[in-house]
């Protein structure tokens, strides 16, 4: 994909500031708000079951994380995805921790099962449980494993019939045909929690302003990655590195993304 398709969508996000129905945990939900924000979208939180279906109905997309579970905000997820499917909106699911519990996986796999899922989005030990491989996740971290990442992701693509977007050091973004790897990033991206969730929100954006969800996550992959980079490169720890993050994302442009993107089409390597 080219850099001037990144560019045409980022512009797109902008211009159309998609309404995005969040439901996500606690843990990550302020930072998910703003982030959504600076890249230009509008965020809606909202689980209560009197209307989720129609904040849904009206969203440009509609994401899932699954990051602090109940029984209320499973109902809650069925609910708006369920009315998102039917008014033909995007949905996202960031499987946070799925590698951890059974109840957590099995809420997954049931959501799956239930909603059309345009974009799953987690990290290497969440992709890996979903794959039925055997990975050391930790908690909602990716822990360690063996297994080939793309080639895992490929095979959650094409069994659920969706975009996976696998983040790490590398990203890997993949409908199970085709396959792009992101190498920007920074390695103080893992010290900011909710990092992933935010990423998460951000596919929704740009799944929100085009029907290609390969092409949306590739795009969102690729400015999250780098917005986190340029942000490093400016700051010394975990603290300013948030806030230089909602910076980044906000003053992304088009001469840093001809610059500085690192991506690769991999497919069939
Ligand atoms: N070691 C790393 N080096 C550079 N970038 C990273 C690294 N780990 C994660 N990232 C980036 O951090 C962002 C959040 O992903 P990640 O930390 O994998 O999610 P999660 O919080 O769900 O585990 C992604 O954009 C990814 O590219
Ligand atoms: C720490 C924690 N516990 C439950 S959800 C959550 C946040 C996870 O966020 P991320 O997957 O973005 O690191
Ligand atoms: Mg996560």
């Amino acid at each position: 994909m080219e850099n001037q398709r990144l560019i045409e969508l980022m512009d797109e996000v902008r211009k159309r500031k998609p309404l995005l129905h969040v439901i996500t945990n606690r843990v990550a939900i302020n930072d998910s708000a703003n982030g959504a924000l600076a890249v230009g979208a509008s965020p809606i939180m909202a689980e209560a079951h009197e209307e989720v279906a129609e904040i849904a109905a009206i969203s440009g997309a509609l994401e899932l994380n699954i990051g602090n579970l109940t029984p209320y905000s499973i109902e809650s997820m069925r609910l708006s995805g369920r009315a998102a499917n039917k008014a033909g909106v995007p949905i996202v699911l960031d499987p946070v921790g799925a590698g951890a519990t059974d109840f957590r996986l099995q809420t997954v796999q049931k959501l799956l099962e239930e909603l059309d899922v345009a974009i799953i989005r987690g990290n290497a030990g969440e992709i890996a449980a979903l794959a039925g491989e055997k990975w050391a996740a930790k908690g909602v971290d990716a822990g360690d494993g063996n297994g080939d990442v793309t080639e895992m992701a490929n095979r959650v693509a094409l069994s659920w019939n969706t975009v996976v977007a696998v983040s790490g050091a590398v990203d890997t973004i993949t409908d199970g045909r085709r396959t792009y790897h992101v190498k920007n990033g920074h390695p103080l991206f893992p010290y900011m929690t909710g990092s992933g969730c935010l990423n998460g929100v951000i596919q929704a954006a740009y799944a929100a302003v085009t029907s290609n969800a390969l092409e949306a996550s590739f795009a969102a992959s690729t400015i999250y990655a780098l917005a986190g980079q340029l942000a490093g490169e400016k700051c010394a720890g975990p603290g300013s590195f948030r806030q230089h993050l909602m910076d980044e994302l906000y003053l992304m442009n088009e001469e840093k993304i001809q610059r500085y993107a690192a991506v690769e089409d991999v497919t069939g390597l």
